[in-house]
């Protein structure tokens, strides 16, 4: 007897078993990632999603606080083939349910073939198949969590100083702690805002460059960090990673797109058109930018040409779809952010000439 469902939007309800109970709904996704289980656990861009790891043992070197991205579990709940006691434990602690001894090839199949769709889990003694698909029906598309933001921004301005004299206005959207301190490693004092922070909380701060971070859900929902691009824009150089290239795109005048099944991964090959080179990434994200606007185009996506990367030398622009601070995954684009730094102090050498 199976102690744990999974039910999916096309009427299947797979059987598992139960490893930390509780019933719950989400976007059912995939991470083809073989290693970083605890940063993708707390990676904030995967609040409200159900998140299956492809790779069949998840939880083999435990689990450390110190890899973590943020201070919880983020996505409603995790599925894979095999969970470790260390990551099965972790989870029932935080109160986030997870199943395993299912096919995760059918399931990643499934997603690959009929796109993210929703799912319902119910896990634990007294769980039956109903009501997986009961948590299933009740499942919201991800672009109706209108205030998403709400669920991972910080709820005041916090600052991380990193000594040096470059000031950096972060909109968090759900930051992954390893972009603020790839920023603060660099020496950059980060002023991390709240996701609807307003251009006057910005400008409080002086900052030399406008951040956007990245974060769950449908970029178009992110009202208030648009707005705030819109104001600075020519004004301040920007920057911006995943949803961060989607937020500054859309208020810019360009616009985003659903993906099918989207880029979940730590081996997702990028261009960049200007050098031919490419370089492994880290990826994780659902929508992706299909009109760029004013921005040009540096970078795409070996496997399917999507827009990786966007620069405009007027505008002081530059973005990422990818996660050059990887975390987990290759270290291969870590650049990106002394290319930001370097927009911000020089921009600033030109204003004061
Ligand atoms: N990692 C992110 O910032 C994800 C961005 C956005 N939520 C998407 O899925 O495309």
């Amino acid at each position: 007897m199976s102690d744990a469902y999974i039910a999916l939007a096309d009427g299947r309800v797979l059987e598992a078993r139960a490893r930390a109970p509780g019933r719950t709904r989400g976007e059912l996704v995939f991470t083809t990632a073989y290693t970083g289980y605890e940063e993708s656990l707390t990676d904030p861009s995967y609040a409200e999603q159900i998140l299956t790891f492809s790779y069949p043992l998840i939880g083999n070197y435990g689990v450390r606080s110190e890899r973590f991205e943020s201070d919880s579990v983020q996505p409603r709940a995790a599925i894979a083939r095999e969970l470790t006691d260390d990551v099965a434990d972790w989870l029932a602690e935080e109160g986030v349910p997870a199943v395993d001894h299912v096919d995760t090839r059918e399931i990643v199949t499934t997603v690959r073939e009929e796109g993210a769709m929703a799912c319902g889990i119910a896990a634990g003694p007294d769980a039956t198949p109903e009501d997986a698909v009961a948590e299933m029906e009740a499942c919201e598309p991800m672009s109706d969590h209108v205030d998403i933001g709400a669920q991972v921004s910080v709820a005041e301005p916090t600052v991380h100083e990193g000594g040096g004299d470059v000031d950096v206005a972060m909109l968090d959207c759900g930051a992954k702690g390893s972009i603020i301190s790839s920023l603060t490693e660099r020496g950059a004092d980060v002023h991390v805002l709240p996701y609807d922070a307003t251009a006057e909380d910005v400008a409080a701060v002086d900052p030399d460059v406008l951040f956007v971070s990245n974060g769950p859900g449908d970029p178009e929902n992110f009202v208030a960090a648009q707005a705030v691009v819109d104001e600075f824009a020519g004004d301040l150089p920007m920057a911006g990673i995943c949803l961060g290239q989607q937020v500054i795109t859309s208020a810019l005048g360009g616009s985003t797109e659903k993906m099918a099944f989207g880029h979940r991964g730590v081996n997702q090959p990028v261009k960049d058109l200007r050098t031919d080179k490419v370089v492994m990434t880290t990826q994780n994200h659902g929508y992706t930018v299909d009109d760029t606007g004013p921005l040009e185009v540096t970078q795409v996506n070996v496997n399917d040409d999507t827009v990786e990367g966007l620069d405009s030398e007027e505008l002081e622009v530059i973005t990422r779809q990818y996660h050059p601070e990887a975390n987990p995954g290759p270290h291969d684009s870590l650049g990106f952010f002394d290319e930001v730094l370097d927009l911000a102090t020089s921009s600033r050498r030109v204003a004061a000439d």
